[in-house]
């Protein structure tokens, strides 16, 4: 398939939406990305809006190892001509951004790479647009809402019961979002780090540079409160309502 070629002095820029989730919390007898939204499946809306973004030049499809195929038709029925790989998946989301970046891997580490839930397809071309700007400046950058929410660390009392432990302060906490946007050779190394750690966990890739390479500052810019993750039944009705609205502010 032809890629787009970025303008010459700019680094090349990979959307890289990882679908290789199961989607246990959704439940159902297929994973939640192949879930119709409004008559196009959760990935194909995802893959969209980075195709559709004028910023990115390539997008790289993670799905569950079993229904790459299925990827690949929804991708050509679709005519999603950036997409120039789609491959299998880990078995976590770590593991699935590690095969993101194996697939990027003959480019330099001065290009972009941004690492997407296939699970949030209601990304703005505003957040992907002011993700690769950022990366101009930061090697680093995660997309993140306020807190209207109190937050509370909890943990369990002698008798097993949840109890508050702190309330950490509000106007310092934001809940991530993705796309999570980084100059390859930063990704690269921070996920070098963490293989070699026999501990590893991470719930997102700005939290593994955070750990593994803590000289590296992670940008934090504003994300959307529309930009959901479907995660749980529930979650595909809120997004057909969101991407409604959106679709009569346009
Ligand atoms: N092994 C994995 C696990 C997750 N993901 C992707 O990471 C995103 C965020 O993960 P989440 O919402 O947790 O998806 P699932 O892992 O599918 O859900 P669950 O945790 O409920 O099983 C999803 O787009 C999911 O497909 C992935 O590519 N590979
Ligand atoms: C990356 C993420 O979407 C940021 O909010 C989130 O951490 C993914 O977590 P999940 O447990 O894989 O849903």
């Amino acid at each position: 398939m032809p890629i787009d070629r970025p303008a010459p002095g700019r680094p090349h820029v990979t959307a890289a939406v990882l679908a290789g989730g199961v989607g246990a919390r959704m439940g159902g007898p297929r994973p939640k990305q192949l879930l119709p939204l409004a008559g196009r499946t959760i990935l194909e809306r995802s893959v969209a809006a980075f195709c559709a973004a004028p910023q990115v030049d390539e997008v790289v499809v993670v799905m569950v190892p079993d229904l790459v195929a299925e990827a690949e038709k929804i991708v050509a029925e679709g005519g999603h001509g950036k997409v120039s790989r789609i491959v299998p998946g880990g078995a976590s989301r770590s593991d699935s951004s590690r095969a993101a970046l194996r697939a990027v891997a003959h480019r330099g580490g001065g290009d972009l790479v941004l690492l997407h839930d296939a699970a949030r397809p209601l990304v703005s071309g505003r957040i992907i647009a002011s993700c690769v700007a950022a990366l101009a400046e930061a090697g680093a950058v995660g997309v993140a809402v306020p807190s209207s929410d109190t937050v509370v660390e909890v943990a369990a009392d002698t008798r097993g019961h949840e109890v508050i432990r702190s309330v950490p302060d509000r106007a310092v906490l934001r809940r991530m979002q993705t796309p999570q946007g980084f100059r390859l050779d930063v990704i690269r190394r921070a996920h070098e780090r963490a293989l070699a750690d026999p501990g590893f966990v991470a719930t997102d890739d700005c939290g593994v540079v955070l750990r593994y390479l803590p000289e590296e500052p992670v940008r934090i810019i504003p994300g959307e409160e529309g930009n959901i993750k479907v995660t749980h039944p529930g979650d595909v009705a809120v997004a057909e309502v969101l991407l409604r609205t959106l679709e009569e502010e346009r």
